[in-house]
């Protein structure tokens, strides 16, 4: 108990820091950042922001090294090109499609935990995972299946290239900036630019076949994919007869890229923060459980009309998401002079919302506002804090993510397969120190420690 209570006491002073942290962070970018910027945390004023028309406030321009990483696709694209995307891209993530993925997304989950069963001591019956990487495979898979559907194999491949151009990518970030070198022929440059023509390659030859394809796949009735709808787009052109630029391979890359990108990892820290939260808090952990017996079984994929009805799981990924928002800020910039909030805001100010400050703001949250107690969900989201925009970890307005119902389906089928077989708890190596590298990450990992709650038992499947 004495330690439960020291390691809580440590996460809290550790959380703080993070916190003063972004909010120092925000100073620094107001006083020397090339344009002006401000950051807003008034759950009023955020709201505002947020929901307001796009001629007054758009995403902001994004660095050309985080372009590379992110892709030009919807996170990064802005006027009529992004609405013409987003109504392309949009059904996807409706509930009736997603609804087809579950038991794809169920049997990656159930395959990874039968391996950390084959992994275990004999003599204890327990294993280490560092869940933090374990739980980037069900990710990158559920990702994969949302982009490529029924070309699932030859979408792997190519998120495979993507993931060596990434972390090219991604080592040039943390290095410092300098204007022009990215067209420096480098060895990792050269690299980058040959990894980037073999996925343009790949999807040319995907997209070839699939283009014979989509007549049929329309009348099978196959869950519809981003590569499926783009190309269907771009040979229907605009809706309506709307005049919009068609979709090209080039469009098709891009959203790719920024779907690897904005669903991957963001779900993969979802789901380990959430296995930290309860590793640390065992009575939330074994509330959530029986939960989960009761609704969907010891052993059975759970289905959709079984994860609407864990209602502890909803609350404890959602107490998960307040503290440990996978994306700490969202920006936004003014597209002209604006009042707001009284302020006179120039065109071109950049303004940020940091959503983790928001999150454990004390006045919107009440004393407890960094503790975890999932119970402030018990009665929904909106009734959650004083304000209700007071818990935004997918933004809100037009712009909101677009991925929420495919991130938190994934996250409650995961968690339930986990809890349905495995006890767990934080191995001693485990050292709180959430850090933001782009996400909020675990910095030193998060090794837990699982016992298989029957080691003789074999899951069913139900696929
Ligand atoms: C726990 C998981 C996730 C979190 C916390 C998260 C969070 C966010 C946030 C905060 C934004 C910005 C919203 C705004 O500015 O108002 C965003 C945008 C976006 N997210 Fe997610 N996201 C998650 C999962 C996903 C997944 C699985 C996808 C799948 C492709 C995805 C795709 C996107 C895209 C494309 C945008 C840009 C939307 C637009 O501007 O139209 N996200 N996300």
């Amino acid at each position: 108990m004495g330690s439960v209570a020291n390691r809580t006491e440590r996460r809290e002073k550790s959380d703080r820091q993070l916190i003063l942290l972004l909010l120092t962070g925000s100073t620094f970018l107001i006083w020397f950042g090339p344009t002006p910027r401000l950051a807003v945390a008034d759950p009023d004023l955020i709201r505002e922001i947020l929901l307001s028309r796009a001629e007054h406030f758009d995403r902001y321009e994004s660095h050309p090294m985080v372009r590379q990483l992110e892709g030009e696709g919807l996170v990064s694209l802005r006027g009529e090109k992004w609405a013409h995307h987003r109504r392309v891209l949009a059904p996807t993530f409706h509930m009736e499609n997603l609804k087809m993925l579950l038991p794809f997304i169920g049997k990656t989950v159930v395959d990874m935990a039968e391996k950390w069963v084959t992994m275990a001591d004999p003599a204890s019956g327990e294993v280490e995972i560092d869940v933090s990487e374990w739980f980037q495979i069900v990710t990158e898979d559920a990702i994969t299946r949302t982009a490529f559907g029924r070309s699932y194999e030859d979408g792997k491949a190519v998120f495979k290239l993507q993931t060596q151009l990434m972390a090219f990518a991604s080592e040039a970030f943390r290095k410092v900036f300098i204007p022009g070198y990215r067209f420096l022929p480098t060895k990792k440059n050269t690299s980058s630019w040959k990894l980037d023509k073999e996925i343009r390659k790949n999807l040319v030859t995907l997209i070839g076949r699939r283009q014979e394809a989509t007549d049929d796949e329309r009348l099978q009735g196959c869950a519809k994919d981003l590569l499926g709808l783009m190309i269907n787009a771009s040979s229907n052109g605009g809706r309506r007869g709307q005049p919009v630029s068609p979709i090209t391979v080039n469009d098709i890359v891009e959203e790719c890229k920024t779907f690897f990108f904005a669903g991957k990892q963001t779900t993969s820290n979802l789901l380990t923060w959430t296995t930290v939260v309860l590793a640390m808090h065992p009575e939330w952990q074994e509330r959530a459980r029986q939960e989960v017996l009761e609704v969907c079984g010891a052993h059975d994929i759970p289905c959709r009309e079984q994860l609407a009805k864990l209602k502890t799981v909803s609350m404890i990924l959602n107490e998960t998401l307040r503290l440990y928002p996978p994306a700490v800020a969202t920006v936004r910039r003014a597209k002209s002079d604006v009042v707001l909030g009284g302020y006179h805001i120039p065109r071109d100010t950049e303004l940020l919302i940091p959503i983790m400050a928001v999150h454990h703001d004390a006045r919107l949250w009440g004393p407890d506002a960094t503790q975890f107690n999932p119970a402030r969900f018990a009665d929904g989201v909106a009734r959650a804090a004083k304000h209700p925009t007071a818990f935004i970890p997918f933004g809100l307005g037009a712009r909101m993510c677009i991925g929420q119902n495919l991130a938190l389906l994934e996250a409650k089928l995961t968690v339930a397969i986990i809890l349905q077989r495995f006890e767990f708890r934080l191995s001693p190596k485990y050292v709180h120190a959430p850090t933001v590298l782009m996400l909020l990450h675990p910095q030193y990992g998060a090794p837990v420690i699982f016992r298989s709650r029957s080691s003789s038992q074999t899951p069913d499947r139900h696929v």
